[in-house]
């Protein structure tokens, strides 16, 4: 027998619902029994949507009112003293203060905990805070509520919760500086109570998350992964440990023998670990395989799973397991609302719910290998796999040409840095501490539904066009009235970044409702990468054209990059990624160059995902970075000297890749730098690096307005680590999730400190 389990399913709901209760919620419109009674309708709905497609084992605990990891801490007790209640008691206030911030007009009030990339994905977790004397207690009962209600409704379940190590290295020790692994020792207790009181709930497994197998880990980390495990197995509670996003590699020996009672490895993304651990696994462990891809949309091909399926069964029998490779999270929900797809493409796919039916499908083919429904699933998914290796929308042998024939000198700018800037600032005639914003402005709800009526058919094409005009206008007199010196348009026209170019290239397919949550309420719903990419006609022009048309400023062109429309896409996985941004980085450049020649005299292409694309384990870093820096400068070498090439990276670790940055060759860069107080500029200083730098003044992502002499006071940190001549100031990133009155009130500040640092600096 072979069991079908799953590692997690999305939270947000089909329709977005948890999105728009928590919106709902903060806003005052609804009260927080409407918001719970949203929370448990979805869990009910995701456990039978689940059962339904076949799952036996289901998971409880991926739900989250804002972040999974956020979750934790607060059943940790793991809360910074800014947001610790009085009495000492968490409520769902507490969590949404720490994940969004606290406002307070007196003193204030609370920022918000820092929020990063989980793993290589498009989500971002809550980064715990730990003090040298944090202590743990438990303090929040979700993850027992939830089990109780998902065992009154009947289901066999396996709670989740991420492990010790995990946790702890996600964390950030604050204040003094000290290491995250002398908190073990006073964490662990915890795990034994969580256990305890799941045990005596009736629960026989819990998956504990411990994704930081899958990195490079410092020896004192492996050494306590035995030291914690060997504690928590005093309890009586089976175990299954789960690892995703990579393979185990030298740490497989190590997962592989702690005392636990099974173990689930990714095989979407490390195939190669099996079967190699098979020989490695003790004789009383159960092994999980990942086989059904949880990051990706293609339908798996069964087959070839089922082979290695059936190798496995034969070795372990009772003991095999068959799950997605992570949890679903990172998938959409349910591939039957695409109502509005071509036929062929929605073939080819799966999402959240047909992955369920997939794993389901592939446990029985074990157990029943004749039933009819097996072997017709069988059948079908041969004929898909068939049907697509030979599918003439696929390959565009003009597009590969293309690639094949692109040189080493089609990946450099003319003329050097020195000699560009130089033509560059004869041309723009820009004062010192150039002021600009990162492109988007507020995306209003008056936009939002300005393109839903369109898309409805209630709105025509001009009167659509003429709405986003004069959001345009609207854009650039609040910029000029401000007095900024490189204007935006402000994005008005486009719902993601991504997915609007996506929605203009051909080999890119797009769908209605695929959301994926990427933080909190926010979501993103990325295109399909089907085929090799082109650009049938110009993107942008006409948008930008239209904004620089209404001033004398200079109007920056904003577009998003290769590595960022590839990595926030859902990627072929016919061919590797370098060839698909090979293929992005052609389309772009035409864009840049079509925009030089309207007249543009300065274009933005954001690489907000150049950090997120480097591979898990450094060993795979330098030929990631070779492709990234290479497709990007291929994208801006188009150009004449004095036309000015912006970079814009957000959350980025930058020491790492410097280099690689360096290497990029954009003119200017803007970061976000704001909420680590320019400790990130280090890196640069550090480099010497050489082309200009806005490091961002001001976190976009909380409604508070800071006062213009703490960004003046930014600013004159990064003077000490960057020469000022070349220093730019900017927000942290764009502005599309703010209201208008914040953004100018603080835009207002943020000039204002600008013209303070020229008289100081003059
Ligand atoms: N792809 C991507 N990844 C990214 C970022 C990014 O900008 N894009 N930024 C970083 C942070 N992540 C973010 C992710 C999403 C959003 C975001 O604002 N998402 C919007 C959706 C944006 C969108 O696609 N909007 C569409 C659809 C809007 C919509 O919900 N329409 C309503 C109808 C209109 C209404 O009543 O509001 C509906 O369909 O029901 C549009 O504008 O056309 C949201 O969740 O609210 C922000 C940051 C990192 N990763
Ligand atoms: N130009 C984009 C914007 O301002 C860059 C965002 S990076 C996530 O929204
Ligand atoms: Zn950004």
């Amino acid at each position: 027998m072979a069991l079908a389990h799953s590692l997690g399913f999305p939270r947000i709901g089909r329709d977005r619902e948890l999105k728009k209760a928590q919106e709902a919620f903060w806003k005052g419109e609804l009260n927080e029994a409407g918001l719970r009674a949203v929370g448990s309708e979805l869990r009910k709905t995701h456990w039978d949507l689940q059962k339904k497609a076949g799952i036996e084992l289901l998971p409880v605990g991926d739900f989250a009112w804002y972040d999974q990891v956020l979750t934790h801490s607060l059943m940790f007790g793991v809360i910074p003293e800014r947001f610790r209640p009085h009495d000492g008691k968490a409520t769902l206030q507490t969590l949404f203060g720490m994940a969004r911030g606290v406002s307070d007009s007196c003193c204030g009030g609370a920022h918000a905990q820092e929020m990063t990339k989980w793993f290589d994905t498009n989500y971002h977790y809550l980064v715990p805070e730990f003090s040298a004397d944090q202590q743990f207690q438990l303090g929040w009962e979700q993850l027992f509520e939830e089990v109780e209600e998902a065992l009154a409704l009947g289901h066999k379940v396996k709670p989740v919760v991420i492990g010790p190590l995990t946790y702890l290295w996600l964390g950030k020790a604050k204040g003094a500086e000290f290491d995250k692994l002398e908190l073990l020792d006073r964490l662990l207790p915890l795990y034994g109570q969580i256990f305890q009181r799941l045990a005596t709930l009736g629960v026989e497994w819990v998956q504990i998350d411990e994704p930081i197998l899958v990195l490079d880990l410092p020896q004192e980390w492996k050494n306590a992964f035995e030291r914690a495990y060997n504690q928590i197995q005093r309890d009586p509670l089976k175990k299954l440990l789960a690892t995703y996003f990579g393979g185990l590699e030298e740490n497989l020996g190590l997962a592989a023998n702690l005392p636990v009672d099974g173990l689930h490895i990714d095989l979407v993304r490390a195939p190669e670990q099996y079967p190699t651990i098979l020989d490695r696994l003790p004789a009383y462990k159960v092994l999980s395989l990942g086989l059904v891809n949880g990051r990706n949309v293609w339908r798996c091909d069964l087959e070839q799973a089922l082979s290695v399926l059936q190798h496995a069964h034969e070795r372990l029998g009772e003991r095999l397991w068959v799950a997605p490779s992570c949890s679903l999270l990172h998938s959409p929900v349910d591939l039957g609302r695409e109502d509005k797809l071509d036929a062929e493409l929605k073939s080819w796919l799966a999402f959240a719910v047909q992955k369920c039916e997939e794993v389901s499908i592939l446990a029985r083919a074990i157990n029943e290998p004749q039933a009819a429904p097996v072997l017709e699933a069988l059948a079908q998914s041969r004929a898909v796999q068939a049907a697509r290796a030979a599918s003439s929308r696929i390959h565009k042998p003009a597009v590969q040409a293309r690639v094949a024939a692109v040189t080493a000198a089609d990946s450099q700018r003319k003329g050097p840095f020195a000699k560009r800037i130089e033509a560059q600032r004869n041309r723009l005639q820009l004062p010192a501490f150039p002021t600009t914003t990162i492109g988007s402005f507020p995306q209003t709800a008056a936009i939002r539904l300005a393109r839903q009526s369109f898309k409805q058919g209630k709105l025509t094409e001009a009167e659509y066009t003429e709405a986003m005009h004069s959001e345009i206008r609207h854009a650039v007199t609040v910029q000029e009235r401000l007095g900024l010196d490189v204007l935006v348009h402000g994005e008005a026209e486009r719902n993601d970044m991504v997915e609007y170019f996506a929605e203009q290239l051909d080999g890119y397919v797009f769908t209605r409702f695929g959301w994926v949550q990427s933080y909190g309420s926010r979501c993103v719903k990325p295109a399909v990468i089907f085929g090799d990419l082109s650009r049938p006609k110009a993107m942008t022009v006409e948008w930008i054209r239209y904004a620089q048309n209404l001033t004398d400023k200079v109007m920056k062109g904003m577009l998003t990059g290769p590595v960022t429309m590839l990595m926030w896409s859902f990627p072929r996985e016919d061919v590797s990624r370098e060839v698909q941004a090979r293929q992005l980085a052609l389309a772009i450049r035409d864009e840049v160059v079509d925009l030089e020649a309207a007249g543009i005299k300065i274009v933005q292409i954001d690489e907000a995902a150049f950090r997120e694309g480097l591979p898990l384990r450094q060993a795979q870093w330098q030929h990631y970075l070779d492709w990234a820096t290479e497709v990007f400068r291929l994208c801006a070498s188009g150009v004449r000297d004095e036309t000015q090439i912006h970079t814009h990276m957000c959350y980025s670790e930058f020491n790492d890749v410097i280099e690689s940055i360096a290497a990029m060759d954009a003119d200017v860069i803007t970061i976000e730098t704001s909420r680590s107080d320019m400790e990130l500029l280090e890196a640069f200083e550090a480099f010497a690096y050489p082309n200009e730098i806005g490091p961002g003044v001001y976190d976009i992502h909380s409604p508070r307005v800071p006062d213009a002499s703490e960004m003046a006071n930014l600013l004159r940190k990064a003077a000490k680590r960057i020469p000022a001549e070349r220093l730019w100031v900017n927000p942290d990133c764009g502005l599309k999730t703010r209201g208008w009155p914040e953004t100018e009130a603080a835009l207002v500040h943020m000039v204002s400190a600008a013209r303070q640092l020229r008289k100081e600096l003059a």
